[in-house]
């Protein structure tokens, strides 16, 4: 049997009265893309702060599991909600990356530096950066440098990947080769993906299941067990529509019952 490399249990986060979530109990299983929805504030950044050690549970427990034989660390990607770099920050993209590849060991002989350098450009390459990542950070758009902040998330070939917005301020073509690469990384090397976004539509081929998180409460399952007007409703404590068409979700809340009108919604560029 493979051991799911996360492994939460009985899991609560309280920050004074407020509860976030209360019996939370998930595993991710090797390869498995899970998508983290939620209205604002719901605890979808908080949850991935407890998985990266930042953020203590109020109760039960969190288990990240490697697979690597005789490996006691997980490996674990990281790619962080955006904020704007600072402009004067005057790191080159390339340094950017290849902090990604801290633990890797190749020596520090020339055939190593290679390695890392050739490294470095194909994780540059893959999210189409050759451009520009040899200047420096800080003079680039949000997204150019949300799509260096993926490739040094993704060239330490993590175990468990987690995304917190990843496609924000990106364009229709880099949201789709930034989701692409992701998900080929859980189809090669099964990594597990925790993927928190508002917009399923983007992912939505390539989720596997659903955590919702709204007020508290939770649904876990697949895109059609959570997404259906039945379930939203019963979350939100409000009538929700949700349709599907042409392939894509459209959620919509009666009275203002959503805080994210605009999730889910119906892309008309994306095909
Ligand atoms: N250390 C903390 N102490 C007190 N409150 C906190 C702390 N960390 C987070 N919170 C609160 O918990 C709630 C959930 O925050 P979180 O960032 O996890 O939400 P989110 O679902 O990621 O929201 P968004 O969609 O806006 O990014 C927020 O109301 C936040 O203010």
């Amino acid at each position: 049997m493979t051991v799911a490399p996360v492994q939460i249990e009985g899991a609560d986060l309280t920050f004074g009265t407020r509860t976030l979530w209360s019996g939370l109990d998930l595993e991710v299983r090797p390869g498995e893309f899970l998508a983290v929805l939620g209205p604002n504030g719901s605890g979808k950044t908080s949850l991935l702060r407890v998985l990266l050690g930042l953020q203590e549970l109020t109760a039960g427990s969190v288990r990240l599991v490697g697979h690597r034989p005789g490996r006691a660390n997980t490996r674990v990607g990281y790619i962080p909600q955006q904020r704007a770099m600072d402009e004067a920050l005057t790191m080159r993209g390339t340094d950017l990356v290849g902090l990604g590849l801290d633990g890797h060991r190749w020596g520090t002989g020339l055939r190593g530096l290679g390695e890392r350098r050739r490294r470095i450009a194909g994780a540059v390459a893959s999210v189409g950066a050759e451009s520009y990542a040899k200047g420096p950070v800080g003079r680039l758009s949000g997204g150019e440098q949300q799509r260096l902040r993926v490739a040094q998330a993704l060239i330490g070939e993590p175990e468990v990947l987690l995304c917190d917005e990843p496609l924000l301020s990106l364009d229709l073509a880099h949201q789709r080769a930034v989701s692409e690469l992701i998900d080929r990384r859980r189809r090669e090397a099964d990594t597990a993906i925790l993927f928190v976004t508002h917009e399923i539509n983007p992912i939505l081929s390539y989720v596997d299941r659903v955590l919702y998180l709204v007020n508290g409460e939770f649904r876990i399952g697949t895109p059609d067990e959570v997404m259906n007007s039945r379930t939203l409703s019963e979350l939100y404590r409000a009538r929700v529509e949700v349709i599907h068409v042409g392939g894509q979700i459209h959620v919509a809340g009666a009275h203002g019952a959503l805080c994210e009108e605009e999730a889910h919604h119906l892309d008309e560029h994306v095909p």
